[in-house]
């Protein structure tokens, strides 16, 4: 899906070779500091490489349409973009611009049950805490369905109880979808839980990108295969 050839970031990533799969669930490990945040911006193409090249889809990120490519591929930061309105708006404000069609109330319910945001679509967003605000982020991503989910810590904000959770319910909707996650943890119970496909950066170079659990060896696994 991804595929990275002598790629160099300022004194801050130099990849010689890494693939990343498609349809798999991936966690970028790897300590503070290392490059990860910077390895999903190159992804989703908000930074370039000053050397080297990096395809999507068998086409080089620099050919790709920017609006084109992050429909596809859709990063959510450590700490997203809240917008001003309600909880309701802030769902929907990716399909304002976008060509897909507004889904429907149930829909966003349905969403929000995922993220485990029980709060009225009415409600000012601006009124939740940090950690509902990341849940509200992820939801708005989910209801947009790119093909690739970059997420940056998205456990970062949430107890372990809240984590397990809403992991078990994004790997579940990516893995019926047929889409690619590709997150950033520091939790290794994370990682056990529900990585298929582990890379570890350390001070800029990879030094681990392996398959592990259920998919291990196998050219195509969803869980429950
Ligand atoms: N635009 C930039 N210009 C210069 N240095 C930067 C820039 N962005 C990040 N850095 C530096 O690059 C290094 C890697 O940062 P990055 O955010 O990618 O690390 P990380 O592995 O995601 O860290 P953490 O786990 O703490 O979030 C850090 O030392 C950071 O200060």
């Amino acid at each position: 899906m991804f595929t990275l050839r002598s790629v160099k970031y300022k004194d801050i990533l130099d990849i010689d070779e890494l693939d990343i799969p498609e349809q798999r669930i991936i966690c970028i490990v790897g300590e503070s500091g290392s490059g990860k945040t910077t390895l999903l911006r190159l992804l989703n193409h908000i930074i370039s490489p000053d050397e080297g090249e990096i395809w999507f889809q068998n086409t080089p990120l620099s050919q790709w349409n920017p609006v084109e490519l992050r429909r596809k591929v859709m990063m959510l930061s450590q700490s997203p973009a809240i917008f001003e309105g309600t909880v309701r708006d802030n769902l929907l404000i990716g399909f304002k611009f976008g060509e897909k069609p507004p889904v429907d109330e149930n829909q966003l319910q349905d969403t929000l049950k995922i993220v485990r945001l029980n709060k009225d679509l009415l409600l000012d967003a601006n009124s939740l805490s940090g950690g509902e605000k990341q849940r509200l982020a992820m939801a708005r991503i989910l209801l947009l369905k790119p093909e690739v989910f970059l997420l940056d810590e998205p456990s970062s904000a949430l107890d372990e109880e809240t984590t397990q959770f809403i992991m078990e319910q994004l790997v579940h909707h990516v893995n019926q979808l047929k889409k690619t996650m590709i997150m950033i943890t520091h939790s290794k119970a994370v990682v056990e839980a529900f990585a298929e496909h582990v890379v570890e950066i350390k001070k800029g170079k990879v030094l681990i990108t392996k398959e592990v659990g259920p998919c291990k060896g196998a050219s195509t696994c969803r869980f429950g295969n």
